[in-house]
């Protein structure tokens, strides 16, 4: 049995909704938004190769989430693991430090964001007496499908050898490390099956993982998780264990969340977090993505709302979104005609 949550950890969240009007703004798409910017991501490593090659890059990034009104912001670390880097050839100690080097540089941008604020007096609450709003930096964790680097974190077929012991081995020190660089809070992301989500919840109790943690799978029926696990089943793993302050959707075309949203509320009472892709699909062989029918790219900033009414409070965007999607949702959430 893992150590006790602190109190301030498991009201973390809800204390920082409350300071935000009742909701949080997330970052939009990180990795594709740095190829957008010119970085090549033909790599195993996909955005992590930038945490190599274009650290500024990566910086740049986050403080242009922050301009368009993110105050949760992810790292680079998706696709960065201890196994990755050591399969390019770095040692095991400069392989953790490229880990703890991603929530450097969000902690970095946060605070050019800051001291720019500061200094332009901008960003100052209603409420006032100078308390700038809270910015929270959440260390981002792929799944294995991610480290695979084929894509299949969308399909969630790892095989029979792969089990929940060979899981927890692979996420184990990777998820230590992060929780202890300084982040606020670990986001586990594009989760694609219940097996993966237990060798999470079963790993931040047995590590006593002080920090306080989201999970995020993603579906493409709307109805279960990419695997075919049912998201309630998926959703319940998360409420069952006292370190997941948050649940949700990511990655997931945005017809699909509304529905998922509801499925999720029928399971937990924790805060919901939604942060779709852009509705395209990306083909793991090529690493190009494929446009498909339907509502994509910016269309979805319209249905924020809508999806704050089913129950949700935490919204950003996946791949393939941009600043200016996360400034329409920043907006279409402050407006005062909600
Ligand atoms: C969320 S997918 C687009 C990430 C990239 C994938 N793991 C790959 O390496 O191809
Ligand atoms: N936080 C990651 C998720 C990829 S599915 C990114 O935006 O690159
Ligand atoms: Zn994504």
């Amino acid at each position: 049995m893992g150590k006790q949550m602190p109190e301030t950890a498991t009201t973390f969240l809800t204390h920082f909704l409350q300071h935000s009007g009742g909701y949080g703004v997330l970052d939009g798409g990180f990795a594709t938004e740095l190829e957008r910017l010119g970085a090549d991501l033909n790599d195993p490593l996909w955005s992590a190769k930038c945490l190599l090659t274009s650290p500024h890059l990566v910086r740049r990034v986050h403080l242009d989430y922050l301009d368009a009104g993110a105050n949760i912001i992810s790292t680079a670390s998706y696709q960065a693991t201890i196994q990755g880097f050591e399969a390019k050839g770095f040692s095991r100690d400069e392989s953790e430090n490229l880990l703890r080097k991603s929530v450097q540089i969000a902690i970095e941008a946060r605070d050019i964001y800051l001291e720019r604020c500061t200094k332009d007096s901008w960003d100052f609450t209603e409420t006032g007496a100078g308390s700038r709003r809270p910015i929270l930096i959440a260390a981002s964790i792929g799944s294995y499908g991610a480290y695979l680097a084929d894509g299949s974190e969308y399909s969630g077929e790892y095989g029979d050898s792969v089990t929940l012991e060979t899981l927890k081995d692979f996420h184990r020190r990777r998820v230590q490390i992060l929780a202890n660089a300084g982040a606020d809070l670990i986001a586990f992301e594009t989760i694609p099956n219940k097996l993966e989500a237990q060798a999470y919840a079963e790993l931040l109790d047995e590590e006593g993982i002080e920090i306080p943690a989201w999970f995020s799978f993603n579906s493409k029926d709307g109805i279960n998780v990419v695997s075919g696990d049912s998201i309630s089943d998926c959703a319940s793993i998360a409420d069952a264990s006292k370190q997941v302050v948050a649940v949700g959707i990511n990655c997931t075309p945005p017809r699909y969340i509304h529905g998922l949203i509801l499925s999720i509320r029928e399971v937990t009472d924790k805060p919901i977090v939604v942060y779709p892709n852009s509705g395209e699909s990306y083909d793991g062989v090529t690493k190009r993505w494929l446009k498909s029918d339907g509502m994509i790219g910016e269309d979805f900033v319209s249905y924020v709302r809508k999806w704050k009414e089913a129950g949700a409070s935490l919204f950003g965007g996946c791949c393939r979104t941009t600043p200016n999607t996360i400034r329409g949702i920043a907006k279409a959430l402050s407006s005062k005609t909600f």
